[in-house]
């Protein structure tokens, strides 16, 4: 197992989506047993309904095991604390909503009926299910703020800017030429009045683009349909409703502007409430469930708001989402940092011009330099949009170092924007205090309603070795059978291969989702999956974030995810239309093993994170001003941390009290360049920049490989000026050139008096996350099994049992003590860990381990310098995974000094 196979949502400690595509098979199994988990909850009675004939099953649940016959390789020889440094003769390895449409359960009346076929297109309901009125009719709308089929999302690996236009980016067309690129207000005049709704309705209208069920707007038709919606008046009705809005900011002008512009006859709970605080500017909190209509809260002070309103966002793909869900009265725009120098020139030049009202930013680009001077000098904001605002706290599932950077204080004297608006739909009361704090958000200001909607039926059964099964017998059983939109979350990549096959070839249509797929294999899933083509998406946590189909009908959890507000995320993608949608979570106890073990995954030690400090202000680079950097790949496998953790500390050394560092953009810092015309002499003689290089340069077989910081700092220039000249003399044909060496790049401002104190401080943080990490999967899996508990107990119905078991630990846990004391189903000790640490060290007396390393390698987690290729065929790889990992740290550690005390002997 490693935790690059865990598919991630581009967030948590890792801002970085998985690298491998396909992540190597699970490890294999320990040839002994692991002590039996006591399972108190068992109860396969309680399992779904089998039908009478349950299908073959004609595929292994697990994928082959990698092969234990071929001689390990030799570790990695690291700097680590413990080192056995007798020379080696073994072979290696010892062996081988409250607002919601209220539920009705009551049958439909025949107009429902109607609507219900003809205009809403709802999944049919089952007969025997209780049939639910549908929400009120409200026309779907399609979104104007066009970005056409050219769109790459971005690349899978972690973003480095790369400048010589090579590399991929997010392409986003707006559809803001012509008539539709002037200012936002003068857009307005001299339309005539009429009936908006039915411009609404002409303006949405879908188009055909390809028969690969790709639905896009097309350019042409949009724009004529956009005249025609002008000649309707529809824009000089929202404009007057605007007016009304300016001058009296009353429930009845905003409803009368939400109907006109969305079509809806109501505010949601907690919407009205969250746009009159954000249009008067208070700062404002709002929590509300997900698919409660968050995005609406900043659309509509955007229309009102004199200057531009910022949405900070965590993806790019949720960006692109949000951006295309924009009423075509609100112009939006996007910048992130894995665009193309040319689209963001576009963007910002459509910002200067005033015709972007809404702009998507990631918060790495929010805090460039040249960002911000743009808006220094000529733009204002009126509102910054913190989305998904749980990723600000370290104490969230979703922790981000990047948004970090988002200080209230930062905003106001960078941005001068006095008002906030924090939006999240899963945050505990700890995370809300850190969010609110960071954006100094007052406490009055809190909008908060409750974190689920009322709209689930939650169900939990244990599982096992026949999960696949299990997954089968519950799609063909009521009400799944004949539920038409269902997603099926699993925890790592190669599972939504494996499960989607096995479904396709049990005659469900299922399409695998993963980050690691193409992004045009991604946006064609989707595309399939929201116009119905597709009925079951098996994904990772990648799939979902912003998708907002009304009708998906079900959500299956294949694996527990990793804490409740996971959980809650990935169920909140059913029932958006606010029918009676079903949820089912598959338990069982190796998942949850598995888990627990990946969740050490990001730990670190006070020895490590000291060296890193020192390394980061080592003496070559302590000069100020000096552009430093720090090779990714070789500082991960030099600390054995990993590349998230590493930038977490960077970033806190940038963000903290005292601020020790700059940090500049990612960069392949090594170039290999090769002179083709002139002679490099000659070229030095007309550019500082290339005699600069050539003076830094090593010279090998003629080309000449240089340090792009280096050249950069010996000349005081940027970064970005050395990339600029290669790329011009590649263009005259001077040179061509390859980079590589993905690095941090940070200039120091401030040399820390003490590395050890910080290091500890450091250490003890980053400790804190990891056991929050852990707290908050054992809490995800003692909710699960108090469910199941529940559903043991005769009284109520099961499903209901378990459906209000969940909701109450649910809201337990947002609005309680997440720090409470949960019970985990590891153990203290084993009787053969000690024997089996001993084995294990004196068949690899070649390596350096330190005692987080074995603990890592017993519980079957790969890490930079003991990557999972190499040590899973140890048959201690996993072995110990029911146990707990300090304890294992701790006999670690007691075996090391007694086998370094041993050598030590031995060599006397
Ligand atoms: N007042 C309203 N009446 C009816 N529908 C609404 C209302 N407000 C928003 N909606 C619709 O609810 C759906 C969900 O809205 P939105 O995507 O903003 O939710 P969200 O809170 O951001 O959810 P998530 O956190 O899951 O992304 C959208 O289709 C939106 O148009």
């Amino acid at each position: 197992m490693d935790s690059s196979d865990s598919d991630s949502d581009a967030s948590h400690v890792s801002a970085t989506p998985p690298r491998d595509s396909f992540p190597p098979p699970p490890p294999q199994p320990p040839p002994r047993r692991l002590p039996p988990v006591s399972r108190k909850v068992a109860s396969p009675s309680k399992k779904p309904k089998a039908p009478t004939q349950p299908p073959p099953n004609p595929h292994s649940q697990e994928p082959p095991l990698p092969s234990s016959s071929s001689p390990p390789r030799s570790p990695l020889f690291t700097n680590l604390p413990f080192r056995i440094c007798e020379p080696s003769n073994s072979t290696g390895f010892s062996s081988s909503l409250s607002s919601f449409s209220r539920l009705y359960r009551a049958s439909l009346t025949p107009s429902e009926e109607k609507l219900k076929s003809e205009s809403i297109n709802f999944a049919p309901e089952p007969d025997d299910t209780v049939a639910i009125a549908p929400p009120k009719s409200v026309i779907r709308r399609k979104p104007p703020n066009l970005i056409t089929d050219t769109i790459n999302l971005p690349p899978v690996k972690a973003p480095v800017i790369r400048r010589n236009g090579g590399s991929e980016g997010n392409f986003v067309k707006l559809n803001l030429n012509g008539k539709r690129g002037k200012k936002f207000p003068s857009k307005y005049k001299g339309v005539s009045k009429s009936s908006s709704k039915y411009a609404y309705r002409k303006r949405y209208k879908k188009v055909e683009v390809n028969g690969e069920g790709e639905s896009l707007l097309e350019e042409e038709s949009d724009l004529q349909k956009l005249r025609e919606e002008e000649d309707n008046g529809f824009v000089s009705s929202v404009e007057e409703a605007i007016l009304e809005v300016k001058n009296e900011v009353s429930d009845e002008s905003l409803t009368k502007l939400l109907n006109l512009v969305y079509g809806y006859d109501s505010f949601r709970d907690g919407q009205l409430q969250a746009i009159k605080m954000v249009i008067g500017g208070s700062s404002t909190m709002l929590v509300l469930p997900t698919g409660a209509g968050k995005s609406l809260c900043y659309q509509i002070p955007a229309m009102i708001l004199p200057g531009i309103t910022l949405v900070v966002s965590p993806l790019v793909s949720l960006m692109i989402d949000q951006l295309k869900h924009l009423p075509s009265v609100i112009k939006g725009g996007l910048l992130s940092s894995s665009q193309r120098p040319e689209e963001a020139t576009e963007t910002l030049r459509k910002l200067k011009e005033g015709i972007i009202k809404v702009l998507f930013v990631s918060p790495e680009r929010l805090l460039n330099a040249e960002f911000l001077s743009m808006f220094r000098m000529s733009l204002s904001v009126s509102l910054v949009v913190v989305d998904e605002a749980h990723c600000v706290s370290e104490w969230s599932h979703n922790f981000r170092p990047s948004y970090m950077r988002l200080k209230a204080s930062m905003l106001r004297s960078e941005l001068k924007a006095e008002c906030v608006l924090a939006m999240t739909a899963t945050a505990t009361t700890m995370t809300l205090q850190a969010v609110m704090s960071a954006l100094e958000i007052p406490s009055t200001n809190l909008i908060q309603k409750s974190q689920l909607r009322d709209n689930f039926e939650l169900s939990v059964s244990l599982s096992g070795a026949n999960r696949l099964k299990d997954l089968l017998i519950l799609m063909e059983s009521p009400p799944y059978k004949k539920i038409r939109s269902i997603i099926v979350y699993c925890k790592f990549q190669f599972e939504t291969d494996m499960i989607s096959k096995y479904l396709r070839d049990n005659n469900i249509m299922a399409k695998g989702y993963h980050s690691g797929l193409p992004a045009k294999d991604r946006i064609r899933i989707q595309e399939s999956f929201c116009s119905n083509k597709t009925r079951v998406v098996v994904a990772t946590v990648a799939f979902g974030m912003g998708l907002d189909k009304g009708d998906v009908g079900a959500v299956i959890h294949f694996s527990m995810p990793g804490s409740l507000e996971e959980y809650v995320q990935e169920i909140g993608r059913a029932g958006r239309d606010g029918r009676l949608s079903y949820c089912h979570l598959f338990y069982d106890d190796s998942t949850y093993l598995k888990l627990r073990s990946l969740a050490h995954s990001d730990g670190v030690d006070e020895y490590a994170v000291g060296k890193f400090l020192t390394h980061v202000f080592s003496s070559e680079t302590k000069q100020h001003e000096k552009i430093c950097s720090l090779v990714i790949d070789s500082a991960s496998q030099k600390f054995d941390m990993k590349e998230e953790v590493m930038q977490t500390i960077l970033t806190h050394l940038e963000l903290g009290e005292v601020q020790y560092l700059r940090m500049l953009p990612q960069l392949n810092v090594c170039c290999t360049l090769n002179f083709h015309k002139s002679s490099p002499n000659i070229l030095a003689a007309r550019s500082s920049i290339v005699a600069a290089i050539l003076k830094k340069s090593q010279v090998k077989q003629g080309l000449y490989i240089f340090d792009i910081p280096a050249v950069a700092s010996s000349i005081g220039f940027a970064t970005t000026d050395v990339l600029a000249e290669i790329q011009t003399l590649k263009m005259k044909g001077e040179v061509t050139y390859e980079l590589k060496d993905p690095a941090f790049c940070y200039t120091i401002l401030e040399v820390p008096r003490d590395i050890c104190s910080l290091s500890s401080h450091f250490t003890k943080w980053l400790t804190e996350i990891e056991t929050c990490k852990v707290r908050k999967l054992d809490i995800m899996s003692s909710a699960a099994v108090a469910a199941l508990n529940a559903s043991n107990t005769p009284e109520l119905a099961s499903g209901a049992k378990q459906t209000m078991g969940l909701q109450s630990r649910i809201s337990e846990y947002f609005n309680g003590d997440e720090n409470c004391d949960t019970p985990s189903k590891t153990t203290q000790n084993c009787a053969f860990l000690r024997a089996d640490i001993k084995v294990f060290l004196q068949s690899n007396r070649q390596a350096k381990f330190t005692p987080r390393a074995i603990a890592r390698i017993m519980h079957g987690v790969g890490s930079p310098a003991f990557p999972n290729s190499i040590w899973s065929k140890t048959h201690f790889w996993g072995r110990y995974m029911s146990v707990d990992f300090g304890a294992i740290m701790e006999a670690a550690q007691t075996e090391l000094l007694s086998f370094v005390d041993r050598n030590a002997a031995l060599a006397i």
